[in-house]
């Protein structure tokens, strides 16, 4: 790449069909890429003829782009000699707000979890937090997933010495110092510099695992190089539309030991609309235009990045489409995005190794159920599930006595999401403290409770009274109205 190429050359390929763009002091052809871009293709063409380098450092890791384009698509060098006045005019930054450090208070004075969505709310930029905190329409599942948990009272036991408290388990075969992992989430860039290297450096210092996202902003090899060369982590797998695509990916975690499980996930075969996220992008710099004079393509459902970023996913992706999967991994198989016993079941049925019941932290269906509902019918109307494959649960997972609740309830372990990714803004020391805070309210959790180890309150509804969540249950099969009606025609 030792060809220089000039501002004058360079705003000749301003348009999609012809687009260079300037990322880091070099050159590049994206006219090919930018059509598949995860991100979507506006987000590139929005630079075409231009340099692009803040944007696609704000979300990506320096040598992505080298990593991903061919040599034919590498132009050059930029030539900083040739830059004129009117390049420097049309560098415009982007509109969007910019974080502020000063609003952000400092990481000691975080002491639960809600505390670090807080923070990020005061200091993240406005477009990272509607797309970080940000749910599908009315925010009904988001909200519910919360306070359902409120909804679930303990019953505990005392006088049981609980000087001595144990939080290990293990997930799919690996010691953890406790039952958390931290979800799978797209481009944590957003949250700060330090993405998915920080989630997996700091779960990997905490004793937890860190399900890596498909759309990443880091490489895996990146994310993985994160923690000591053996440390486990999970992989979580959006299928996409173009099978030979996914299945390069399975090939690829084939060959990489420290990815110890595959998380499939189902609950979002079209993206749903996210408002905040869409609001942000019309608010935006809407009027912008390439050199070639094109308007920007946002459309007329506002500009959510959400929903260009799935775009991808294959909405085909069925049951007996795990036999492809399993054909090409030989990783646990585990469904994320379970949200009913019937389909709890049908994974059980199907051999998978676990299951997720999640609906996505509310940014899938809205008016889905609160998972730990979910998790209430499966233990009423398939309990034998438990004993067959891993349950775990996410959505709303704030406390460590939401940790205690799931385990009493069978859950094998709970992912923890939105928290986890606003703690990146304090780069790895601040998801260790994140996961500092969920062990120590464990404990405390499970002391207050009579509990010493999981194990002994594994399933174990004694512990539990769910009685005011019983009643948002739907009726086993059996005695609902309908099936009532059915039998009498
Ligand atoms: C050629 C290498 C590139 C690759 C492999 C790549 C990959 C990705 C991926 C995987 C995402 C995440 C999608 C999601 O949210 O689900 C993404 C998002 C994004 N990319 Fe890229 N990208 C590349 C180049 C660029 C360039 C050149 C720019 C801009 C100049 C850019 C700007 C963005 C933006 C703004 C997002 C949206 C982040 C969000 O969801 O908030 N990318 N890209
Ligand atoms: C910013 C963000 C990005 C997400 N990206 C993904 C993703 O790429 N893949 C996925 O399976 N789930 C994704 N999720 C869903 C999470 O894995 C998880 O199910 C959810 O966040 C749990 O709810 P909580 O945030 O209330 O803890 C994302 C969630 C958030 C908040």
């Amino acid at each position: 790449m030792a060809q220089k190429v000039s501002v004058a050359e360079i705003t000749k390929h301003a348009s999609p069909d012809d687009c260079w763009i300037v990322i880091n002091g070099k050159v590049y052809d994206l006219a090919t890429f930018a059509p598949e871009h995860p991100g979507g293709p506006d987000m590139i063409y929005k630079w075409a003829g231009k340099d692009g380098s803040k944007t696609y450092n704000d979300y990506h890791a320096k040598d992505l782009i080298e990593k991903s384009l061919s040599d034919a698509e590498k132009k050059g060098e930029f030539d900083e000699s040739t830059v004129t006045q009117t390049w420097i005019d049309a560098q415009k930054a982007e509109t969007i707000s910019e974080p502020d450090p000063n609003e952000r208070p400092p990481l000691s004075s975080l002491i639960n979890l809600d505390d670090f969505e807080q923070s990020f709310a005061k200091s993240g930029s406005q477009k990272s937090h509607a797309y970080i905190s940000g749910a599908s329409n009315d925010l009904l599942t988001l909200n519910a997933n919360k306070s359902f948990w409120q909804k679930l009272w303990f019953r505990p036991r005392i006088m049981r010495n609980v000087s001595i408290v144990n939080t290990k388990t293990t997930m799919f075969g690996c010691d953890v110092v406790m039952p958390v992992w931290i979800c799978p989430m797209g481009v944590a860039k957003t949250a700060g510099p330090e993405g998915e290297t920080a989630l997996g450096a700091g779960a990997a210092a905490s004793g937890i695992i860190h399900c890596m996202s498909t759309p990443a902003s880091f490489s895996i090899e990146d994310i993985l190089a994160s923690a000591p060369k053996t440390y486990p982590f999970f992989f979580q797998l959006y299928v996409d539309k173009q099978r030979h695509k996914t299945e390069a990916v399975l090939q690829k975690l084939e060959t990489m030991d420290q990815v110890k499980a595959l998380f499939i996930t189902v609950d979002l075969a079209v993206v749903s609309k996210r408002e905040a996220d869409e609001r942000i992008r019309t608010q935006e710099d809407t009027t912008s235009v390439y050199m070639s004079g094109q308007k920007n393509k946002i459309d007329k459902k506002g500009g959510g990045l959400a929903r260009t970023t799935g775009s991808f996913i294959d909405w085909a992706f069925s049951w007996e489409d795990l036999a492809w999967v399993r054909k090409h991994s030989s990783l646990p198989i585990v469904v994320k995005g379970i949200q009913s016993a019937a389909d709890a079941k049908m994974a059980m049925e199907m051999g998978c190794q676990g299951i997720v019941v999640s609906n996505h932290g509310g940014r899938a269906l809205d008016s889905a159920p609160a998972t730990i509902l979910i998790l209430l019918e499966l233990r009423r109307d398939c309990p034998e599930i438990f004993d067959k494959m891993e349950v775990h649960i996410d959505g709303g997972v704030r406390r460590g006595s939401d940790i205690l609740k799931a385990v009493c309830l069978g859950a094998r372990a709970v992912g923890v999401g939105r928290p986890f990714q606003c703690s990146v803004a304090y780069d790895r020391e601040g998801v260790e403290t994140a996961a500092a805070i969920l062990q120590d309210e464990l404990e405390t959790a499970m002391r207050l409770c009579g509990v010493t180890n999981l194990d002994q309150a594994r399933g174990d509804l004694s512990y539990l009274n769910t009685s005011e969540l019983e009643q948002y249950l739907p009726k086993p099969p059996a005695r609902s109205l309908f099936a009532a009606l059915r039998s009498r025609l």
